[in-house]
């Protein structure tokens, strides 16, 4: 080998040698917890300030010092962050998001107090704790693996950090100390994490945004191992570590140039692209935590009047005050982008900083001259064309988002982030001091800043919008389930590509002013560790709420300006803890609700009538009733009008003369067959749905039942459209339905319902049936006011906390607002008394007999006896036989 060749592999083990040790306790804490911490690199950074400042400042001994830091306060810092931040989380059912909603909380915490005391430039001086690079650092990441797989694979306490993992409340039932196990992982995960910020200090630039970013790029060496294979992480760590390294003697001429030297210097990041944006890595469950989800009322008219006289506060300021308050529309208008992406649509997005800083930089080439291909722009014309460019590039996040949730959509989109700020920010046309002109008749601040009002005032209407009318319903279902809100007919991937591209518009919107209004283009303004500042202060002040963006944007700017560096990061990230905390107490208060109403038998309160459902489908309604419900759906003034002629079953066979009359205005005289032939369904090995043939008939009820594992459940969402068959087909009339998703499907007028029940709790009765009334197959907004009564319902009534019986009531009322041809029910009477199982067995039938096709996967065989006209009984993935209830249902096996 080459003295070049062999030095520069010497290097890339060195670095892949720090890499691996990150790798080794990413993977230990969230095999440990369950939680991939995004504050890891900001623990080393920590680390390696501390042993600096105790060797460089103190004069202790390097032994004593390191020892103090890495065996004291490394682990003592996990230790007290498993028990005061994500041992709450976790006991309160705390999931992968909102864990990492925490962790992104004591990252900005930690980058604002290394800030706060150690400033925020680099320093060049930390000491060498092994000399002998690499192969001392080897040593140690080899040690440590090995030691870390012994005590997985061969010991006790091995075998206990693997059953937490696995099944924490399993664990803790079989006497496992789950807590003591976590805490482990978190002592562990810390102690590594300090090693790696102590090994790599001496060698790269010591800061509090550098160094913690360095550290989280190289996560993608964890995610490639599928966040368990010790041995993969380190030996990707090693091979990248090494690749980077030699990569950096090409030197082609050209265009390829500059690219080899970027993913020469980055080849950590192109990993980190790869890993979060194509392997399957990490997994991707988690709703976010109920201070992005939840939805915040409407800000009362006097915050926003106040809001608006600070705004206009700055006018009558000059000077550096007025030019520092330049920054504060301009930001808001970013964190204004994070309230559309995250809090309307609740999407997590960690990657926001790239899009301002593409905004930013777009508008600055475009007004200087230098963009390629484009001639000078005047300067509000490069903002808009800026704007203009940088949306569309809102699907780099969003595609990544159609398929990913929780952890990997924030992994991605960081990853995003990263990307952009190397590959684009940090090559040399972007370093290079760029100063863009003020547009023509801006050049004085004040005239400036109103025209950022002005901008900033058009996209909060924008965003206003965005909370109101259908567009406002359907994000508010989105964020509240998306499956549901795919359930009720909302095109969920279109909806997630147009918030991201409008969020990415408006972000580049508020880098452009922002970068105006500074008369300068500062790349590190816009890096990944800003992404995460922004967004926890989206968070912690109202993700729902425009309020929070113009507080958060006042907040930052004010404290930079007004303090030390750091102290706005360390503001934030202590409310962010603070926030993830008060989450708890909100989730328990909120799982507490849930549990009574599941264990209440359903009492509905006095104003309604007693099992109104119940009662209405058998009896005449009350006059007002009646002159309310002026048009219902055939099916619903059947169930309310005439219970003798509910019980007649099929098409045709009606009679209500008028209704029949309604029935044939809503659909054609067939509404057409759902039908599925030769269906299989393949997990893996296991053929779980196979060569599957089922007919559902309109006018007529059919029952799927079947032992536990059968497939039933598999093949109703193959019907619905959540799971693609490996081969067969499904047709909706003539029409072959198979590829379409689930929103095309209900659209064109099959609906369904969830075995658990999906209502979306950040909006009312009427707003939840509403979705279905102008989503579903018939846009008929009427339709809510005529379900809401039929139903028995008060429709400005808030569904959290509302009886399981009353809830299914309200999803049946959305599923039949858009006048489906087919209904699918899984398990409906799951959580219901006997009494609402009979008044739902009479609306179905009712339904039925109005020429719904209805098909009902139930495990209460009198329901279906006393409800089907077919039955299939399901066996190993089969249908073994089908027929009417009579003939079939002796033959069936229990359920077990
Ligand atoms: N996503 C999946 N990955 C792997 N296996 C799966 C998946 N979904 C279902 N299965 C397996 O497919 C088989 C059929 O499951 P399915 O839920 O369709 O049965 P079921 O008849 O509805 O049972 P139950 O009455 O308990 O709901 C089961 O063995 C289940 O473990």
């Amino acid at each position: 080998m080459s003295s070049l060749t062999y030095d520069l592999t010497l290097a890339g083990l060195s670095v892949g040698a720090a890499a691996a040790l990150t790798g080794i306790g990413l993977i230990v804490t969230y095999r440990a917890t369950g939680v991939l911490n995004f504050a890891h690199g900001a623990i080393a950074m920590l680390c390696a300030y501390l042993l600096r400042q105790l060797v460089v400042g103190w004069e202790v001994p390097l032994w004593a010092a390191a020892a103090l830091v890495l065996l004291v306060v490394a682990p003592g810092f996990g230790l007290a962050l498993e028990r005061w931040v994500f041992r709450p989380l976790a006991l309160s059912g705390g999931d992968q998001a909102r864990t990492l909603v925490a962790s992104i909380g004591v990252f900005v915490l930690l980058v604002g107090a290394a800030a706060l005391l150690w400033g925020t430039g680099a320093q060049e001086d930390a000491p060498r704790l092994i000399p002998g690079e690499p192969w001392g650092q080897l040593a140690v990441a080899c040690a440590i693996g090995g030691a870390v797989w012994a005590v997985t694979r061969r010991t006790r306490f091995g075998g206990e950090l693997r059953a937490v993992v696995d099944n924490r409340p399993l664990a803790v039932l079989g006497g496992i100390d789950a807590d003591r196990v976590a805490a482990a992982g978190w002592a562990f995960g810390t102690f590594t994490a300090g090693l790696t910020g102590v090994l790599l200090a001496p060698y790269v630039r010591l800061d509090p945004y550098g160094l913690p970013l360095l550290v989280m790029e190289v996560v993608a060496v964890a995610v490639a191992a599928g966040m368990r294979r010790l041995g993969v992480a380190v030996a990707a760590a090693l091979a990248i570590g090494v690749a980077q390294s030699q990569l950096t003697r090409l030197h082609p001429r050209g265009w390829a140039e500059p690219l080899v030297q970027a993913v020469g210097a980055n080849l950590f990041v192109v990993a980190l692209l790869v890993a979060a944006l194509a392997l399957p890595g990490v997994d991707g469950k988690g709703a976010l935590p109920t201070a992005v989800t939840r939805r915040t009322r409407a800000a009362p008219r006097g915050a926003w009047l106040v809001a608006g006289v600070l705004f206009l506060l700055p006018l009558g300021f000059a000077g550096s005050d007025l030019r520092t308050s330049i920054q504060v529309p301009a930001l808001a208008l970013i964190l204004l982008s994070l309230v559309v992406v995250t809090g309307r649509a609740g999407q997590l997005a960690l990657g926001q900083g790239a899009f301002a800083g593409l905004g930013a930089l777009f508008a600055t080439l475009l007004s200087t001259g230098r963009f390629p291909g484009f001639p000078q722009l005047p300067g509000l014309l490069a903002i808009l064309a800026s704007v203009v460019m940088v949306a569309p590039l809102g699907l780099l996040t969003a595609a990544p988002a159609i398929r990913r949730h929780g952890l990997a959509l924030a992994l991605a989109t960081f990853a995003v982030g990263v990307g952009v700020s190397r590959f684009v920010f940090a090559q040399p046309y972007a370093a290079s001091g760029l100063t863009p002109p003020r547009p023509a008749g801006f050049g004085d601040d004040r005239v400036f800043y109103v025209l950022e009002l002005a901008l900033l005032g058009g996209a909060l209407v924008v965003v206003a919008g965005l909370r109101r009318g259908r567009v406002g319903r359907a994000l508010a279902a989105v964020r509240d389930h998306e499956a549901g809100a795919s359930a009720a007919g909302v095109g969920v991937p279109g909806l997630k590509v147009a918030v991201f591209v409008v969020g990415a518009g408006l972000a580049a919107l508020g880098g452009g002013l922002l970068t105006f209004g500074l008369h300068s283009f500062d790349p590190s303004a816009y890096d990944p560790v800003r992404g995460l500042l922004w967004f926890a202060a989206v968070v912690v002040l109202g993700a729902d709420n425009p309020l929070g963006a113009l507080l958060g944007a006042g907040l930052l700017v004010g404290l930079d300006a007004g303090a030390r560096g750091g102290v706005a990061a360390l503001t934030i990230g202590v409310l962010a803890v603070l926030v993830g905390r008060g989450l708890d107490t909100r989730n328990r208060h909120r799982s507490r609700l849930t549990e009574r109403a599941a264990a209440i038998p359903l009492q509905p309160p006095a104003h309604q009538a007693p099992a109104a459902l119940d009662r209405r489908a058998i009896q005449a309604p009350p006059a007002h009733a009646q002159r309310a419900i002026q048009a219902p759906p055939a099916h619903a003034q059947r169930a309310i009008q005439a219970p003798a002629a509910i019980e007649q079953r099929g098409p045709g066979q009606s009679p209500v003369a008028h209704t029949r009359s309604t029935a044939t205005r809503r659909r054609p005289t067939t509404p057409p067959t759902l039908s599925a032939t030769h269906l299989t369904v393949t997990y893996g090995p296991h053929t779980v749905l196979q060569d599957t043939t089922i007919r559902l008939p309109s006018g007529s009820v059919t029952a799927v039942v079947g032992p536990n594992g059968a497939g039933k459940t598999t093949l109703f969402h193959c019907l619905a459209g959540t799971v693609r068959p490996d081969t067969g087909h499904i047709f909706l009339g003539p029409r072959d339905v198979t590829r379409l998703p689930a929103h095309a499907r209900t659209r064109l007028g099959i609906a369904r319902t969830f075995q658990q029940l999906v209502v979306f709790p950040s909006l009312t009765v009427a707003e939840n049936i509403r979705i279905g009334a102008e989503q579903g197959r018939v846009r008929d907004p009427g339709a809510t006011e005529r379900m809401t009564r039929l139903f028995g319902l008060r429709g400005e009534q808030e569904t959290d906390g509302l009886p399981t019986g009353t809830l299914r009531r309200v999803e049946l009322g959305r599923a039949l607002a858009g006048d489906p041809h087919v209904l699918l029910l899984d398990e409906p009477t799951a959580g219901l008394d006997p009494t609402e199982v009979a008044a739902l067995a009479r609306l179905l039938r009712a339904l039925a007999a109005d020429g719904v096709a209805v098909l009902v996967v139930e495990h209460d065989l009198d329901l279906v006896a006393e409800l089907a006209d077919t039955v299939h009984v399901m066996a190993a993935g089969r249908i073994v036989s089908s027929g009417s209830p009579d003939s079939v249902l002796d033959r069936t096996p229990e359920p077990s």
